[in-house]
């Protein structure tokens, strides 16, 4: 039996790494008598890290309580490893604190556990791996709690050994073994059930040597979390292949009781790992398996920064609304600092089921959930490529491609590395090379070119990969009965791992790779392929439904899998390829695949995880009920006045009915004509009225105010009684608008009380008026719809309101176009004493609370600051005189704001206003203008 990823116990293991250090420094002879001291000196919690985790989890009262000889401490230890060492000194290795750099003599953390690179570098190799942003960030001291229901490293029982570790398949370990630089402890399941104790005690121990603390569940937990709810339920959904169906199900075994044990296993999870966080540690969640761990981790500490990362694709809120429980697994991931994706299509699919199925508000900016905006975002995953580079100068992947070279003399190979999983259509590619091999037959295939499929063995216990298993065997007997020749047959197919030396040198040697995922996350072995192809340049032949398509795409030749005969002739333009056709796209891919490595995307994660949960407290939203009587009191006291409206929902009537034909034109509210025109004819005010509506239907409800107007969300603006003009420099592109216009017009006819209105700039679809379920799901599909027509241009963005839809250019907003209009203050002399007091208040989209914090509120009274967002040159003097007494930020109608008041409705704008207006009347003046 075989492997791929580097030998975890061989040279560079932390064990051996470990018995480095010691020799390093001095030998054993320099190790404290208790190996103890050894452990981190700093955080109690983890001074005594392994010892808790085997106390609490009640396995290992022997091995405790036996100090001197750990090994010996139960009768029935199981023999873990015969090169292991006796002496207990030698015991500690896994714990012996290090850097968290490759220099294999360096003593100077004190986490408690060894750093990532023990893992990830040869213990031979002298390389200095340089500071990551990552480290940098974290500190010495700073861990990457990796959860994930697969460890790196697999307990297995073992004939002699009683058990040995070998390292897992599957691209999240291969991926997160391709970090460095960090120090990083893994929570995971051990990949076997084990039932008894002493074996518990000796694999935790064993395990933590190799920075991974298991979790173990029990068998039956396993076939109902794991084989059940996650790899019969969430893996076939989550990659379009739907539910099955309940009556196939045995009904203690159904989806109700499998999602019980979902929950439970979840539970045991986040318990391990509440038992080895320390203050400051980040953890990073992974997978469909733990869905409910963000919720769970946060019940236990707020202040923990947790982020979750799919690795599947999310997929559309049409095919994820079929869970029986899509409601709560949406509301435990949202308790996450972070959630990330592979592919923004996964993201957007992510946001759109949030905001279908729970009723949020968000975009890709970020999701309004439980008063917070909880960021989403694409981080598409890469590989270690050097690994592969660097293995193939080593004599052992040289000594197999010889051997490889040989055994294929004469054969074209295309080669197929893939788990046995219905993910990755292993029954369209034999359709595909049988038809191949038909349409081909002058080349006596069967001895010309040969399919080298390697099928990893995965979740046999799951009835459905059986099937599939047997279903494969047939139609290789199929095809190689059909076309195989005495000489040779055309498909060679391994139901078994490789080792990783053997995979660089297939990788390295074959014509062809032929990856037909029916949907997959990324698929990492495309990316293998193209990093060991650098002499061979062979042809990668990518699936059109793996996410690395959108990498690779551009240098592969992309296939739909469920297209037999498109395929096939795939294969044979493969094999024709002239050569500098196949340097070209070897080219575009490698440069891909060399820069964008897996340490990118970990630091690219792990650094927005901590951004995003260090700025928390700014993105929290604690909105008050604005105190309109202090607002009123520092308005009559102030001398140069900035009051920033929103228009729709705020000085609006309310639009209680929409009924078809009756114009829903939004009105001006007639209680605010009043106090609006006294506070447009103070002279020491300036107001600015802003709205996402067109120019015309603002001229119509101000011609009468002197105030400044902003329309379409600030594409365009009018000062007081002069012309519009527009805040975008160039005139911007919309050649969208065409066809979003006919996805709209489609989904009105569709959705009834729905409606949609183009504007010069931007289109709206609002369905407020609609049955909000129905609403709802119309503006998902509508989504989808977008995403196959407009959403692809770069220049428009979707902005996502309640109850609406609307597609603008990109870099439009509200907050752009009031900072805009304060460079105009300026150059009109308007600030020529400074602002002391802004009010800006309204019901504005997430999009455009930007609003709020432009330009540079926070500056200190008295003092002088240049606007953010202006040119230097042009806004020299703009001043402002702010603080939070004078400065009142305002959402109306919201729950969910950045603002920092907030107001119910309208009635209670009306009053502010008239207030407002009362306390600048002359004879309430306290500084008259
Ligand atoms: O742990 P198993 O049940 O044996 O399955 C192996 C892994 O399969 C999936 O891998 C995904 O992650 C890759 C890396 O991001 C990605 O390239 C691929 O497209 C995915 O299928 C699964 O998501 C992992 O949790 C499993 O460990
Ligand atoms: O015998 C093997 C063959 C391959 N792989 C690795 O398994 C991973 C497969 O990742 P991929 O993203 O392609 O798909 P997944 O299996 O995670 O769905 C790659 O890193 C391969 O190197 C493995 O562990 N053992």
């Amino acid at each position: 039996m075989l492997h791929a990823p580097p030998p975890l116990e061989a040279a560079g293991s932390p064990v051996a790494h470990s018995r480095c250090l010691l020799r390093d420094l001095g030998g054993h002879g320099a190790v404290p008598a208790d190996p103890s001291a050894l452990y981190d000196a700093d955080a109690a919690t983890t001074r005594f890290l392994l010892e808790r985790i085997l106390r609490e989890s009640g396995t290992a009262r022997r091995l405790l309580t036996s100090s001197s000889s750990p090994r010996s401490s139960s009768t029935d230890a199981v023999d873990t490893d015969s090169k292991e060492p006796e002496d207990p000194a030698d015991f500690a290795p896994g714990l012996v604190p290090v850097s968290g750099r490759a220099d294999p003599t360096s003593v100077a953390s004190s986490s408690g556990t060894p750093p990532a690179t023990a893992l990830n570098q040869p213990l031979e190799s002298t390389e200095q791996v340089p500071a990551s942003r990552l480290s940098a960030l974290l500190g010495p001291n700073g861990r990457v709690l990796i959860v994930a229901n697969r460890l790196p490293v697999t307990a297995k029982r073992h004939p002699v050994k009683k058990w040995e570790y070998p390292s897992s398949s599957g691209g999240l370990v291969s991926a997160l073994q391709g970090i460095k630089d960090v120090q990083m402890m893994w929570v995971g399941w051990p990949g076997v059930s084990v039932p008894n104790e002493t074996d518990q005690t000796v694999i935790t121990e064993e395990l933590f040597k190799r920075r991974c603390v298991p979790v173990f569940l029990d068998e039956e937990l396993m076939d109902q979390y794991y084989s059940g709810y996650c790899n019969k339920i969430l893996w076939p959904l989550f990659h379009y292949l739907g539910l099955p169906q309940e009556y196939k199900i045995n009904k203690a075994k159904g989806i109700k009781s499998q999602f019980e044990a979902y929950t439970q296993a979840n539970q045991m999870f986040a318990e391990t790992v509440c038992k080895i966080y320390k203050e400051g540690d980040i953890i990073w969640c992974h997978d469909y398996h733990l869905m409910c761990l963000p919720k769970l981790l946060k019940q236990y500490n707020i202040n923990m920064k947790v982020g979750w990362f799919l690795h599947t694709p999310f997929p559309s809120s049409e095919m994820y609304r079929a869970l029986p429980n899509r409601a709560e697994l949406l509301e435990a991931v949202l308790k996450a600092d972070l959630v990330g994706f592979h592919a923004y299509d996964y993201a957007r699919h992510f946001v759109s089921a949030c905001i279908s199925l729970l009723g949020l508000e968000g975009d890709l900016d970020g999701i309004q959930f439980d008063r917070r905006i909880v960021k989403v975002d694409a981080f598409p995953i890469g590989i270690d490529a050097q690994r592969f580079t660097k293995a193939l100068e080593g004599p052992k992947v040289k000594e197999k491609i010889t051997e490889f070279k040989k055994l294929f003399a004469g054969r074209k190979v295309i080669l197929g590395v893939d788990r046995l999983d219905m993910i990755k259509g292993f029954l369209q590619k034999l359709l595909a090379f049988e038809k191949f091999l038909e349409k081909n037959e002058e080349l006596d295939s069967g001895y010309k070119v040969v399919l080298l499929q390697i099928a990893v063995p995965t979740r046999s216990d799951v009835p459905e990969y059986r099937k599939l298993a047997s279903q494969v065997h047939e139609l290789v007997a199929r095809v190689n009965g059909r076309f195989g020749t005495l000489k040779a047959t055309p498909i060679l197919h391994l139901d078994q791992t490789v080792d990783f030396d053997s995979l660089c040198a297939l990788y390295a040697i074959t014509d062809v790779a032929l990856i037909t995922s029916l949907r997959d996350g990324m698929n990492l072995v495309s990316y293998e392929y193209v990093a060991c192809q650098e002499s061979n340049k062979g042809v990668l032949i990518l699936s059109e439904f793996a996410g690395a398509a959108q990498s690779l795409g551009a240098g592969s030749i992309i296939v739909n899998p469920w297209d037999i005969a498109e395929v096939a002739d795939a294969i044979k333009r493969a094999l024709d390829m002239p050569t500098e056709d196949r340097e070209k796209h070897h080219r575009h891919n490698y440069e891909l695949v060399s820069r964008h490595t897996a340490q990118d995307w970990a630091e690219n994660y792990v650094c927005d995880l901590y951004n995003a949960t260090s700025k928390a407290p700014l993105r929290a939203i604690h909105t008050t009920v604005l105190p309109i009587g202090e607002a009123a009191a520092q308005y009559g006291q102030s001398n140069n006045r900035l009051l920033i409206l929103g228009f729709n929902a705020t000085l609006t009537g309310q639009i209680e009915l929409f009924e078809e034909g009756v114009d829903i034109e939004p009105k001006l509210n007639p209680e605010f004509k009043q106090p609006l025109k006294t506070l447009c004819d103070n002279e020491n005010t300036t107001v600015v009225v802003v709205s996402g509506y067109g120019k015309s239907i603002l001229d119509k409800n101000f011609a009468d105010y002197k105030l400044w107007l902003v329309a379409e969300n600030g594409m365009f603006f009018r000062r007081p009684g002069e012309e519009w003009i527009t805040t975008r420099y160039e005139q911007d592109e919309i050649s969208w608008a065409g066809s979003v216009k006919k996805v709209f017009e489609y989904f009105t006819k569709r959705t009834p009380r729905s409606n949609f209105e183009q504007r010069e700039s931007s289109l709206v679809w609002n369905y407020k008026y609609a049955d909000v379920q129905f609403g709802r799901n119309q503006a998902t599909d509508l989504l989808q719809h977008l995403g196959a027509y407009s959403l692809s241009n770069q220049s428009a963005v979707v902005v996502q309101g309640s109850r609406s839809i609307e597609i603008r250019p990109m870099g439009v907003t509200k907050g752009k176009a009031v900072g805009e209009i304060i460079r105009e203050l300026d150059l009109r002399n308007i600030m020529a004493t400074p602002i002391d007091y802004v009010l800006c208040i309204g019901h504005f989209l997430a999009k455009d609370e930007d609003i709020y914090t432009l330009p540079s509120f926070d500056v200190q009274p008295g003092a002088k600051r240049k606007g953010k967002g202006c040119q230097a040159e042009d806004c020299s003097s703009i001043k402002f005189d702010l603080n939070h007494k004078n400065y009142f930020s305002c959402t109306v109608g919201r729950e969910h704001s950045v603002a920092r008041y907030n107001l119910k409705g309208t009635s209670e704008v009306v009053s502010l206003l008239q207030d407002l207006a009362a306390a600048a009347a002359p004879g309430n003046m306290s500084h008259p203008p």
